[in-house]
């Protein structure tokens, strides 16, 4: 049996495969950068104006003369997506709207309400003449050819904005792997279908497509196999053609009806390990077959969810292509003591109250019920026995 962070060490080894797929920005979000972009134009592509006011040309003679302010002459208007050819003389000022070019020949804006109006006249206060003021310059955002943002950066909705502004409609990310979900067991019926005695309802496969969902995998093919040697194997090959990662969960273990161990030697699968120092999920198999891996997570559904939460979870988001994955706990205090009572790592199911982490009751792996309130789980080390009260831990958020 290896540790916790010996799994986790091998799975971080792991070279993925990963292709590149294009992508219209607006589908783009959340995906990872394949390639460096570059702005299209220089952006503003126009001198252009910050406030609805008025655009005049500045004289440094205004803040000369002795009178309170200056007047100008209104000689036209230009709104936003239109433009004026006339050049602006000294003396004149034109009606411009936030975004509107700066005409020809004008430097600086006004807002309006600094102005007093009256017919083509405006007057403005000595005190509120600034050169300059109110100008978006031409390429003062980014100039065309300039490196906007960089390869296995995080496609925002912020980003998305600025790939627009820069003329960018497509870009090229990381694909998403494809998952198959083999869920394996003859007691597995779904919700809805009549059970019999000894069968239960199968959470595993919900629970794992939910996740997969909500971390964005959308192809997602999910099989119910019988505890039948030929067919475990026969659907561990199928999995294996058609999708980059094979989740499987119960039939691994020790019993005479686990044949996922076996299915994996005979579809040529090579075992990057099997059984780790940690509960739930001490029978965890991975594997590897070329480019594909598989995970076995065992049955017990909090087993499936611990085990998907600390290695598959991390794994497909790097291989999205967001080298945080394997970081993502936060350090918080216990609100109560807690005692160890086996040598291996455990994790459990937890909820945080503010910024205190509450273990919860029923921490067997077949119990479910603190799912109700679990909002992730804690993390205590093999070689822990004891913490007290206000001990600080990793908690896995969802
Ligand atoms: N002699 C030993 N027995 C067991 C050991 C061991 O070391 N020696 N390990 C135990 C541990 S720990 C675990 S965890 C389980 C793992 O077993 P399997 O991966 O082989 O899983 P199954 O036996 O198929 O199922 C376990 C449990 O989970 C229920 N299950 C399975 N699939 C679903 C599903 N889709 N939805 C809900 N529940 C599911 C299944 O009915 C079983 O109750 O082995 C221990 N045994
Ligand atoms: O390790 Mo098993 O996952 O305790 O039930």
């Amino acid at each position: 049996m290896i540790s916790v962070s010996e799994a986790k060490a091998i799975l971080q080894k792991q070279q993925i495969h990963r292709k590149v797929i294009t992508l219209p920005i607006s589908e783009s979000c959340g995906y990872f950068l394949a390639e460096a972009i570059t702005s299209r134009l220089d952006v503003p592509s126009f001198d252009n104006s910050a406030m609805d006011g008025y655009a005049f040309c500045w004289d440094d003679d205004f803040l000369k003369n002795k009178e309170e302010g200056i007047s100008l002459q209104v000689v036209g208007e230009v709104a936003a997506g239109s433009f004026r050819d006339q050049v602006l003389e000294k003396g004149q000022a034109v009606r411009i709207f936030t975004g509107a070019p700066i005409p020809l020949g004008a430097d600086t804006v006004i807002m309006q309400e600094k102005v007093q109006r009256q017919g083509d006249q405006i007057f403005i206060q000595k005190d509120h003449l600034e050169k300059g003021s109110h100008v978006r310059y031409r390429g003062s955002q980014c100039k065309e050819g300039a490196v906007i943002a960089n390869p296995g950066k995080k496609i925002t909705p912020g980003m998305v904005s600025l790939l627009a502004s820069v003329g960018v409609g497509e870009v090229k990310a990381w694909k998403y792997p494809s998952v198959s979900l083999l869920l394996t067991g003859n007691e597995i019926k779904n919700v809805g279908e009549q059970l019999q005695v000894g069968q239960i309802y199968n959470a595993n496969g919900p629970a794992l497509e939910a996740w997969l969902s909500s971390l964005g995998i959308g192809k997602i093919t999910t099989r119910k196999v019988s505890d039948d040697k030929e067919k475990v194997i026969e659907s561990i090959a199928k999995a294996l053609e058609e999708s980059d990662i094979v989740l499987v969960t119960g039939g691994i273990s020790v019993g005479e009806y686990d044949f996922v161990q076996v299915a994996m030697q005979e579809n040529g699968v090579e075992p990057l390990f099997y059984k780790l120092k940690q509960r739930p999920g001490k029978p965890l198999f991975v594997g590897r077959k070329g480019a594909k891996m598989v995970f076995a997570l065992p049955g017990n559904p909090a087993s499936v969810l611990s085990c998907f939460m600390q290695y598959v979870k991390p794994f497909l988001l790097s291989w999205k292509g967001d080298d945080s994955s394997w970081e993502r706990f936060e350090l918080l205090p216990l609100m109560e003591g807690f005692e160890k009572k086996i040598p291996l790592t455990q994790f459990l199911k937890a909820e945080k109250l503010g910024s205190q982490i509450r273990v919860l009751q029923g921490q067997e792996s077949f119990n479910l019920i603190s799912f109700g309130t679990a909002s992730g789980f804690v993390e205590i080390p093999e070689e822990v026995e004891k913490l007290d009260a206000g001990s600080l831990v990793k908690f896995y958020p969802w």
